[in-house]
């Protein structure tokens, strides 16, 4: 994909603003961004539902402005909002899709039952999707994605709504995917899954790339090995950044929490080189200095949430 850009009618800024980058066979790519920040866009043209203003995209080498035939042969889907077909049972769901697509009559049975069973739905298979709970729908959409074999798979925020335990079920799916050779490219605004499921992860914020690499290059290119977060009361943040941000071994400071003006604490991360400990005392001195008072520390490392804000100045949850 190069120099895409996306504009809708009557939009006064671009949804997707001139992101280029190309995902390997076999690659797990995670596009990790805000509300808002284009990945659905980029998603939509990619899969050929959005026409692309400019720029060019391609899936498993085919144009999907030139050929949009030819590249949802190759692609599988699995949307943001269930998009299920009501007039048919699960197993239905799964034939009707392999027959759209041209899968032989004699293999769509067979190869239902066998996704439905990958899936953990054997039992569901003529249920109604209405009868399904979200995971359960969740995971037949996967599975219907599949049904045609597809080179590459774009997932757009795959486990948004599922409890933990489908989550995982869906984690483990994905990185199977993978492992068998299938491209997967997913959406998530959760810093985690982006970071425990991507070879490599693209961080976007209004429509434009920020910053693209492995997980741990993202977090090894930021300055500082550890974190440690105070929740503080009783002092301004703007100076108390300050403050803390001059201290001996910070790398950076950010205010992850502003408090509120009834007194709630606010939480402020500084990044820290060396050991977490070895920075606390300096730490806690400036803000008793600054007249605040500490209500709790937590010490920690470095993750992709701390790359995101680094890069954007803000949190992403
Ligand atoms: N069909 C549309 N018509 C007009 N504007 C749209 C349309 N779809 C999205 N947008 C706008 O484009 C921008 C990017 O939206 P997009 O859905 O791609 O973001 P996203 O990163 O997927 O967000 P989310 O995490 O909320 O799904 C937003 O400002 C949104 O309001």
């Amino acid at each position: 994909m190069a120099d895409l850009v996306k504009r809708y009618p009557k939009a006064r800024t671009n949804a997707v603003d001139g992101i280029s980058f190309a995902v390997a066979p076999g690659e797990v790519f995670g596009l990790l961004g805000p509300n808002g920040a284009g990945k659905t866009t980029t998603i939509g043209v990619l899969t050929t539902r959005v026409r692309k203003t400019a720029g060019r995209a391609t899936v498993a080498g085919i144009d999907v402005a030139t050929d949009p035939v030819g590249a949802r042969a190759v692609l599988g889907v699995v949307p943001q909002r269930p998009n299920l077909d009501r007039s048919l049972d699960a197993k239905g769901n799964l034939v009707w899709h392999a027959a759209y697509h041209g899968v032989p009559r004699s293999q769509r049975g067979p190869l239902a039952d066998e996704l439905l069973a990958r899936m953990g739905l054997t039992d569901k298979a003529d249920t109604n999707p209405d009868e399904l709970s979200g995971g359960q729908a969740q995971r037949l959409i996967i599975a219907r994605g599949l049904m045609h074999d597809p080179q590459v798979l774009f997932l757009d925020e795959p486990s948004t709504g599922l409890d933990p335990q489908a989550r995982l079920f869906v984690h483990d799916r994905v990185a199977e995917l993978a492992a068998g050779g299938v491209t997967v490219v997913l959406t998530t605004h959760d810093m985690d899954e982006a970071a425990k499921l991507s070879d490599r992860v693209g961080i976007v914020d209004h429509g434009r790339l920020l910053a693209l690499d492995t997980p741990a290059a993202l977090v090894a290119g930021l300055s500082g090995s550890a974190t440690v977060d105070l929740d503080v009361v009783g002092t301004g943040t703007t100076p108390l950044r300050e403050r803390l941000a001059a201290v001996r071994g910070t790398a950076g400071v950010e205010v992850l929490d502003a408090g509120t003006q009834e007194g709630g604490a606010a939480r402020l991360r500084a990044r820290v080189d060396g050991e977490a400990g070895a920075a606390l005392p300096g730490l806690l001195d400036e803000v008793a200095a600054a007249g605040g008072r500490v209500l709790d520390v937590g010490l920690g490392e470095p993750t992709l949430e701390d790359v995101f804000i680094d890069l954007t100045g803000r949190g992403l949850r």
